[in-house]
């Protein structure tokens, strides 16, 4: 596998919104790593603390009538209810932020902020965070939460709701990393994308090495974060998540759906 290509996007010629990186000043190849490299440390306290609560199963169940007049699970209503909030001060102006429930969202009262914009507008279409939601709920939370219910619904939910945002951002991470891979190589992006070569764009954008290191530095950072303190000790080996989860996480799913997003914005990229 050859060795993943440096940027050579002039820092003037594209700035990146104040993202998770905190850093405004460039956007290149190094730049969008170190974001996804930070926001890993979001996902992996979330998780922790989500895990602080038993699966609560009541609260996502999709034929519950808990709410009247609403049709859909606890966990439905209650990120519906916080987008609509969470809209009227601006969050979906960030070109970061996906909404769960796009329909029908209020527009903000706040004037919106003037993010630079580098994607691509065909970044627009893209929000798969319904397989996100799937991938949450049915397969990630019962790797890690202990079977039960102590009727905490709505901190579960809460949790909930971070988790899913800090997993939704770093997917779509993906519409950055693609910008950057197409400014650097628009020779080799640019005949896939014409031929809507999938697989081809797939190849090109895949190093097998950085996703290597991306899974042992997750489990690394969840046995370092996650781990049970004493004071009489220099360290256990009671975690609050088996680490190993994090790894399978982000082998099976998190970065399998950030290479969706890759492909799906490229195939738009020349639209
Ligand atoms: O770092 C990259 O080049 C990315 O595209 C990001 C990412 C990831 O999701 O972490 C995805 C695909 C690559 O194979 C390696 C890592």
């Amino acid at each position: 596998m050859a060795s993943p290509p440096s940027s050579t996007v002039k820092p003037d010629s594209a700035r990146l919104q104040n993202g998770a990186s905190g850093s405004a000043e460039r956007f290149n190849l190094d730049s969008v790593r170190e974001s996804l490299i930070r926001q890993e440390d979001t996902i992996v306290f979330s998780l922790i603390e989500r895990a602080k609560f038993p699966r609560n199963l009541k609260v996502y169940d999709e034929s519950s009538r808990e709410i009247p007049g609403f049709s859909g699970s606890l966990l439905q209503f209650f990120v519906e209810e916080a987008e609509i909030l969470q809209s009227k001060v601006g969050r979906y102006y960030n070109p970061e932020e996906h909404p769960f429930f796009p329909e029908n969202l209020p527009l903000s009262l706040l004037p919106p902020y003037n993010y630079e914009q580098v994607l691509h507008p065909a970044a627009a279409s893209i929000n798969i965070n319904k397989k996100i939601w799937n991938m949450y709920v049915y397969d990630l939370l019962p790797l890690f939460a202990a079977k039960g219910d102590d009727g905490n619904y709505a901190s579960t939910m809460s949790s909930d709701l971070t988790c899913l945002q800090a997993l939704s951002r770093r997917i779509h991470y993906g519409l950055f990393v693609a910008e950057v891979k197409y400014r650097d190589a628009p020779q080799d992006y640019g005949p896939a994308i014409r031929a809507q070569d999938r697989d081809a764009l797939m190849k090109l954008l895949t190093f097998e090495s950085v996703e290597e290191m991306v899974k042992r530095r997750v489990e690394k950072k969840a046995s370092v974060f996650g781990q049970e303190v004493g004071l009489n000790d220099s360290g256990s080996d009671k975690y609050k998540i088996d680490p190993s989860v994090f790894s399978h996480l982000y082998g099976e799913w998190v970065m399998p759906l950030t290479k969706l997003v890759q492909v799906e914005y490229l195939l738009r990229r020349l639209d």
